[in-house]
């Protein structure tokens, strides 16, 4: 099939470079000349586990391309879908401008003689399938000066469930597929485009090997509005999960408990089930926060108020204020302390710094006067780049940053940092205090060594 995908950011460029190494004829549209230009010569823009090699496969093959014009591509496409960005604005609201602009521009290069089916795979809020149609139309009559005939293209909603860091395997080998459409001709397309995934036909790249049973992935077909509500209710479930964790974490710390063994023994009840339960400073990233306050924006809308989804929100804001606590309550006055920071990435996989947790905990360091030395293994470019007049340093090594500090902190649990022991670190650092963020070391031995170690909730 044609298929076009608007927006090549971490969501479109992977589903547009799997959908062509499963044959289908991609072209991917951004405004981005910079990022148009290295999709071409097969260069990863981001971070992301086996891209550059799928990259490498789909452009050799012809199958994927990039462009900024969208003209000859539209025209021609089965499938258009929308995968811009979809930011916050400060009311908690989406800013749907990237979307509204895509599709004026589908709307402008749409054929009459075709029939096109428009997906929506960036996170809207409920509601906006009618939107994106209404904006596909207004683009049609800009240019032909009539509204488009009746039948044309319908707008269907393909929530993507994707993780940054596994993007590719979650692509792959999906929990599920949710499609939702007005009309059974468009749903048959998608279920078409689909297929080698649904029914895992596909030959499976030898970097990402097809996990053991899976065998035919689930798929839910329903109404528009019902599956843009299960992408909100995913993520609000999920990062309400992490909170109770968190929860649990901060009343553990307090009665002497140990979080860890605490989830793992309420996670081995199936109906519990033992992911997402990692108590630490708080989930980030570009979709936890910014879909939690536009489910939130979307039940006020209605008059309800949503108190679970506030109080997600509130324990996640509380969790990151904890790490400079604890680090004050250890070392008093962070006036010019050295304090060590590892890993600036929301999590560990990624280069991506969007609602980091470490971007809050710099901020306030850097309010409280500190010295802060940095270091990530892949995401201090982006740091450099787009935070440019912060005074931090970055250090060379995760051990070169914790050379002489006052303490350490860890932010994003890395498996390098994983590796480091803790007797290294301790022997560099000025004053034995780690503030362990993410619960990567062993606080018994870490107490042996005589650090002031402080975990979440153990
Ligand atoms: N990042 C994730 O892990 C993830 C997972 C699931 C869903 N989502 C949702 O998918 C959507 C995209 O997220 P992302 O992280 O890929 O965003 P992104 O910022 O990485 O990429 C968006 C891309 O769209 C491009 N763009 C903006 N306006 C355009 C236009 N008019 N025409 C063509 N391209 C345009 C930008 O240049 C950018 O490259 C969001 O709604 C997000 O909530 C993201
Ligand atoms: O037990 C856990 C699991 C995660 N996190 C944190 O939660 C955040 C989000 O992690 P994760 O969900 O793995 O990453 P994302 O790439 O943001 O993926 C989420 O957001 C995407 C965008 O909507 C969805 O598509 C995915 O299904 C959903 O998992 C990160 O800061 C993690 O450190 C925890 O603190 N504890």
């Amino acid at each position: 099939m044609n298929v076009v995908v608007f927006g090549a950011g971490y969501v479109g460029l992977v589903t547009g470079a799997v959908l062509a190494e499963l044959e289908h004829h991609v072209t991917l549209i951004d405004v981005d000349p910079s990022k148009v230009a290295m999709i071409n010569q097969a260069q990863p823009p981001i971070f992301e586990y086996g891209l550059e090699n799928l990259l490498q496969r789909v452009r050799q093959s012809g199958m994927l391309e990039a462009s900024m014009d969208p003209s000859q591509a539209v025209q021609n496409a089965d499938i258009i879908f929308i995968a811009v960005g979809t930011p916050p604005l400060p009311d908690g609201a989406p800013n749907l401008d990237y979307v509204h602009q895509a599709a004026m521009t589908i709307g402008q290069h749409l054929g009459e003689n075709r029939t096109y089916v428009i997906v929506n795979k960036a996170t809207v809020p409920i509601g906006s399938a009618n939107l994106v149609e209404m904006w596909i139309d207004d683009g049609f009559v800009q240019k032909w000066g009539h509204p488009i005939p009746e039948g044309v293209f319908t707008v269907a909603s393909n929530p993507e469930f994707l993780r940054e860091g596994t993007a590719i395997h979650d692509t792959l080998y999906p929990d599920r597929i949710v499609l939702g459409a007005d009309h059974a001709w468009a749903l048959e397309r998608l279920i078409d485009l689909y297929q080698p995934i649904l029914d895992q036909t596909f030959e499976p790249p030898g970097d990402l090997p097809r996990p053991l049973g899976i065998q035919r992935i689930p798929l839910i077909t329903t109404d528009r509005l019902s599956a843009e509500m299960i992408k909100y209710a995913a993520n609000a479930f999920l990062s309400t999960k992490i909170s109770f964790a968190n929860e649990m974490a901060n009343i553990c710390e307090r009665v002497g408990a140990d979080i860890t063994t605490v989830m793992q023994g309420i996670g081995l009840d199936t109906r519990i089930g033992s992911k997402f339960l990692n108590a630490g400073i708080g989930w980030g990233g570009s979709c936890f926060g910014k879909d939690l306050a536009a489910l939130i924006y979307t039940a006020k809308e209605y008059g309800y108020e949503p108190a679970l989804l506030e109080s997600t929100q509130h324990v996640n804001i509380q969790q990151r204020k904890g790490v400079i606590k604890r680090l004050q309550e250890e070392l008093k006055t962070l006036k010019g302390r050295r304090i060590a920071l590892w890993g600036l990435a929301f999590k560990p996989g990624t280069d991506d710094l969007r609602d980091a947790p470490s971007l809050s905990v710099i901020q306030e360091l850097l309010h409280l006067n500190a010295r802060v030395i940095v270091y990530d293994p892949v995401a201090m470019d982006n740091m450099r780049k787009q935070y440019p007049h912060w005074d931090i340093r970055y250090a060379s090594s995760a051990l070169a940053a914790v050379d002489g500090a006052h303490a350490l902190l860890v932010m994003t649990e890395w498996d390098v940092f994983r590796q480091i022991p803790l007797a290294e670190i301790m022997s560099r650092l000025d004053f034995p205090v780690i503030i362990d963020g993410r619960n990567i070391f062993d606080p018994q031995e870490a107490s042996r060594l005589g650090i002031r170690y402080r975990g979440i909730g153990r």
